[in-house]
């Protein structure tokens, strides 16, 4: 039997006035996956994320969630997702024990075990209040109430955001732990493209245009490549990006070696690089 998926979006159309952020979008997200949807600033990251939640009614299209149109979502399907906007921080006034009994009664699968398991790995105490908490200890105590939740479907908006890269590594070591061997899907944005990579499965690629690039990580990091030429290099079709980088330009690219050597009629040299490199040669760098 086939099984619903966590996220369906079809046909999907968005825009605020003349700007349009969404055209002819599908997007299926199958239980058990970690997506990453990725873009740089102000593409439309969070624009799906709200029309997911059912905040946000699209221009066109639709969203189903768990099998249900997103801006419909009954009560039980809801308490299935968790969802970290960017930036949270409400609630500073009280301790990390009185926050923890705050959110227990909204959340029938509550597990305070896993709450309390990711604070222990801070040297804080439970008697302390969240004000008097470092950027990075509050959004871990924040990140914690989420998983608390034992939701289907979690929903990370720039998770990263102000953490030093010790809590980004714990982070993504804990939310690995966290899935593995569960049906839990995890949606998830960040400006961190080096964090994603040990993470994401598939991907979504957001830039300027309405269109969005989706596929698997891994075909995206062996597909897309980067080559270097000397001199310049002139537009052609099947060149993704160019970059001049003094006597050399880097070509990005799907095509292979030889074909787009057979295309630019010159030498190229395949050149390694990392994913933040490849992202950055996909959307540009400004
Ligand atoms: N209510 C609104 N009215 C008009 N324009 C909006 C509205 N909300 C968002 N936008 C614009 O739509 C675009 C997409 O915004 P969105 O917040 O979805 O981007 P994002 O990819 O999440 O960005 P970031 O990575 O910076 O969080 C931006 O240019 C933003 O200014």
């Amino acid at each position: 039997m086939a099984t619903t998926p966590t996220v369906e979006v079809i046909d999907l159309h968005h825009s605020y006035g003349s700007k349009q952020i969404y055209a002819k979008l599908d997007l299926t997200i199958e239980p058990g996956t970690v997506f990453g949807l990725l873009g740089k600033n102000g593409v439309g990251k969070s624009t799906l994320i709200n029309i997911l939640m059912g905040y946000l009614q699209p221009t066109r299209g639709q969203c189903m969630v768990f099998g249900e149109p997103s801006h419909q979502l009954s009560a039980p399907t809801r308490q299935r997702i968790a969802l970290l906007y960017e930036g949270f921080t409400s609630y500073d006034y009280m301790t990390i024990e009185q926050i923890e009994r705050f959110f227990s009664p909204f959340y029938p699968r509550w597990e305070k075990r896993l709450f309390y398991e990711l604070i222990a790995l801070m040297d804080v105490q439970q008697q302390q209040k969240l004000n008097t908490l470092s950027f990075g200890q509050k959004s871990q105590v924040i990140l914690g109430l989420l998983f608390a939740q034992d939701a289907d479907l979690l929903i990370l908006d720039d998770y990263s955001m102000g953490l030093d890269a010790g809590y980004r590594y714990l982070l993504v070591d804990y939310l690995k732990n966290y899935i593995q061997g569960t049906q839990k899907t995890v949606l998830i944005t960040s400006h961190i493209m080096s964090d994603l990579e040990k993470l994401v499965k598939e991907i979504a690629i957001v830039d300027r245009s309405t269109d969005v690039y989706r596929d698997s990580m891994s075909n995206f990091c062996q597909q897309f490549r980067c080559y270097e030429v000397d001199g310049e290099q002139a537009k052609i079709e099947g060149i993704h990006r160019r970059e001049k980088r003094g006597e050399i330009t880097r070509l990005y690219s799907f095509l292979d070696q030889q074909a787009i050597e057979t295309k630019i009629n010159k030498k190229t040299t395949p050149v390694e690089v990392s994913f933040e490199e490849r992202f950055l040669g996909f959307v540009g760098k400004y």
